[in-house]
C-alpha cells in the first residue's frame, strides 16, 4: 500500500474541562419514527462519558448524528466551539474519530495498513509526490508509519502489525479499530460498544485502554450495554429511552434512580465488581497464561463470532477500492438509502 503521509497539523488541542462536544437539540427522524428526540448532551475535555439504554433507544441513531453519518432533522452539534459539518470525513477530520458496533476493518489489509488508513486525515493528498516518490515522501510515509506502529503498540497489536485483519481474533479486531480511530489524532472518540463479544479478560483490558486514551487528553464518549464496564468507566452516565435523555449523571445517580432501574436496568446495580467477577477474570487470566505457555498453534484463519461475519465485520472488497484516498467509513455498510452520502 503507497500513501502520501505528510504530516498536516493536528486538530487544536483541548483545555481540561472545557466542553469539546455540545449537542444541542438533536433530533433524528425516519418517516414517522423519532428515533432520537431534542437530546442534549456535553461532553467536557478530559471525561469519559457514557451512553447507555435498552435497545432500539436511539443510541446508535445519536453517534450516526454526532459524526455526520446522518444529518440531524432538528439540532445542532458542536466541536470545539464549531458547528460539525454534515460529512463524516469532515468530522473525523475536525477531531472527532469512532468505532462502529458492527467491526469495519478492510480485512484484506495488513494490521498496520489499516491504521495508515485511518491517517488519512492527516495526511496531504500529494499525488506528483507519491508518483515521483522523492526523498519527502519517504520521509514522510515512514513517519506516518512510525506513528502507526507507536498507536498499534499502545492498543497491544505492535507484534501483529503484518498479520491481515481478518484473521485476528474478535476481541483484537476491536483493539485494531480503536487504533486506527486513534490515528486520525483526535479530541474525542466514539465508542460504539467496544466490549461487544469480548470475555471478562478482554473487556478489562479495554476498560484500561480507554482510561489510558482520556489519560492522553482525548476525551471519550461510549456506548455499551455492560454495566459494571459503564459505571466503572465514566465519569457521567446519560440514559437514552426511547429517543429521549432519561437522566444524566455520575454512576450512583444514575444507578440509584428509579426510573432508569425500572426502564432499563431491570434491578438494580450491584456496584464495583465484587468477589465473584474478580474470581472470574482470575480465572480467564490463569487460562489465558496457560494457553500462553503451550506451544504456539496456527493464526485463527477467522476467529470472529459469528455475527462478525465478513460482511459485517470486514468487508472484503476494500482492498480493491483506493484506501489511502478513501475515508475509513468508506466501508460503512449501516442503514442503506438512511445515511449522510458523506
Ligand atoms: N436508518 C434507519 N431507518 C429507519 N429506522 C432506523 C434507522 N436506524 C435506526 N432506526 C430505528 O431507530 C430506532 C433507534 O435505533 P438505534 O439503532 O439508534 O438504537 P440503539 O439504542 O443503538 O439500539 P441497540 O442498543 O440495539 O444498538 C430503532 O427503532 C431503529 O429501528
Amino acid at each position: 500500500m503507497t500513501t502520501d503521509t505528510t504530516t498536516k497539523d493536528t486538530p487544536v488541542t483541548t483545555t481540561p474541562g472545557n466542553p469539546v462536544l455540545e449537542a444541542r437539540g438533536v433530533t433524528m427522524r425516519f418517516g414517522g419514527l423519532t428515533a432520537v428526540r431534542g437530546v442534549d448532551l456535553t461532553v467536557n475535555s478530559g471525561e469519559i462519558v457514557g451512553l447507555i439504554g435498552p435497545n432500539g433507544a436511539g443510541k446508535t441513531t445519536f453517534f450516526n448524528c454526532l459524526t455526520g453519518l446522518y444529518v440531524p432533522t432538528e439540532g445542532e452539534v458542536r466541536y470545539q466551539g464549531q458547528v460539525l459539518p454534515p460529512k463524516s470525513f469532515k468530522v473525523t477530520a475536525a477531531g472527532v474519530a469512532r468505532t462502529f458496533q458492527n467491526i469495519r476493518l478492510f480485512a484484506n489489509m495488513t494490521v498496520l495498513e489499516n491504521v495508515l488508513v485511518g491517517r488519512h486525515t492527516r495526511t496531504k493528498e500529494g499525488f506528483w509526490s507519491a508518483v515521483l516518490r522523492g526523498p519527502g515522501f519517504h520521509r514522510a510515509e515512514a513517519a506516518s508509519k512510525a506513528r502507526a506502529m507507536e498507536l498499534l503498540e499502545f492498543v497491544g497489536l505492535a507484534h501483529k502489525a503484518e498479520h491481515l485483519s481478518r484473521n485476528l481474533p474478535y476481541g483484537e479486531q476491536r483493539k485494531l479499530e480503536i487504533a486506527r480511530a486513534l490515528a486520525s489524532e483526535p479530541g474525542l472518540l466514539l465508542l460504539d460498544e467496544p466490549t461487544a463479544g469480548m470475555n471478562p479478560q478482554e473487556t478489562r483490558a479495554t476498560e484500561e485502554l480507554v482510561f489510558a486514551i482520556r489519560d492522553m487528553g482525548i476525551a471519550v464518549l461510549v456506548i455499551e450495554h455492560d454495566m459494571r464496564f459503564i459505571f466503572n468507566l465514566c465519569d457521567r452516565v446519560a440514559v437514552l429511552v426511547q429517543g429521549e435523555k432519561l437522566i444524566e449523571g455520575d454512576s450512583a445517580t444514575v444507578q440509584g434512580d428509579e426510573r432508569v432501574v425500572a426502564a432499563y436496568l431491570g434491578e438494580p446495580f450491584e456496584g464495583a465488581p465484587g468477589d465473584e467477577e474478580v474470581a472470574e477474570v482470575e480465572s480467564a487470566e490463569a487460562a489465558h497464561e496457560q494457553a500462553d505457555a503451550a506451544p504456539a498453534e496456527a493464526e485463527p484463519v477467522d476467529a470472529a463470532p459469528a455475527d462478525a461475519a465478513p460482511t459485517d465485520a470486514a468487508p472484503t472488497d476494500a482492498p480493491t477500492e483506493t484506501p489511502a484516498d478513501t475515508p475509513a467509513e468508506a466501508t460503512t455498510d449501516a442503514a442503506p438509502g438512511k445515511e449522510n452520502d458523506r
